[in-house]
């Protein structure tokens, strides 16, 4: 089950010939849960659109599954979740349609959707708890709905690997929850994720590796580190002894 899913190696990112992300390496395996954590501005955005192709690396190399980015061509393999694509704005679409068109990678343009199609949708909608929503208007969700629906979108497309922008900020505790459930019905049907997070809340169970990105590269590659502040809990007792290379204020913006 440690099939190479990610391989990043010596990877460089800058924008406009500022350096965002220098030597950053980084591999996924089949089957695991990885969260990008660090600061705002920090790159975490930048290093999973690099792994997607959509900045150009001015260094190194990006491989996913077992094939150099530029020859790989099953994009119906990744579902890619961006950032907030922000409130509905009037979309009359249907949370179903929107699902829907997850498909459509799979299916081609010009083919009807089949039973397939169909019961892909349906068990996306019923993956996120948005079943009972299916034929209203997306823009009559909240905004946790809404980032719901598009993780049901994504997931619809039955891929190997989702990549997930802040999947959950902003979104309401219940729609953490059952996007929770999602990624862990999605990993036990032999998925992987990459997400990237500021606060894991729920997921935290579901993580299995974190990687904190800090000053250009990867400062952590492990276990789920504790939250900032969390010293300050009353029921903190002080018996797990923190890393040295555990940079102070990974959770705080
Ligand atoms: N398209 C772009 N053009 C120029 N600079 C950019 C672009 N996208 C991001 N940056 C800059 O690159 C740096 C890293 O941004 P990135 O979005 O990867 O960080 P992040 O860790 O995901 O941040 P956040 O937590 O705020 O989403 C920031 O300084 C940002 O301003």
């Amino acid at each position: 089950m440690n099939h190479p899913v990610i391989t990043v190696t010596h990877a460089a990112v800058g924008y406009d010939g500022r350096p965002v992300l220098r030597d950053v390496s980084l591999t996924v395996t089949a089957g695991e849960v990885v969260a990008v954590l660090g600061a705002n501005g920090s790159g975490k955005s930048t290093l999973i659109r690099a792994v997607l192709g959509l900045v150009p690396l001015s260094a190194g190399s990006v491989t996913l599954f077992d094939r150099p980015l530029r020859r790989f061509r099953q994009w119906e393999r990744i579902g890619y979740v961006p950032q907030r694509l922000g409130a509905g704005g009037g979309v009359p679409a249907t949370v179903r349609e929107v699902v829907a068109s997850g498909r459509l990678a799979r299916r081609g343009l010009l083919r009807p959707p089949g039973a397939a199609d169909r019961a892909a949708v349906d068990s996306a909608l019923r993956a996120v708890g948005l079943a009972g929503r299916a034929d209203d208007p997306v823009a009559t969700l909240s905004g946790g709905q809404q980032q719901r629906t598009l993780i049901a979108r994504a997931l619809a497309g039955r891929p190997d690997l989702l990549v997930l922008d802040e999947p959950t900020a902003g979104v309401d505790a219940a729609s953490q929850e059952a996007f929770a459930g999602a990624l862990r019905e999605f990993v036990a049907g032999g998925g992987t994720v990459l997400l990237v997070a500021h606060e894991l809340g729920p997921l935290r169970p579901v993580i299995s590796r974190a990687v904190v990105v800090h000053e250009g590269g990867i400062c952590h590659d492990g276990g789920v580190p504790e939250p900032a502040g969390h010293h300050a809990e009353p029921d903190h007792d002080h018996v797990h002894p923190h890393g040295p290379d555990e940079p102070a204020g990974l959770w705080s913006n």
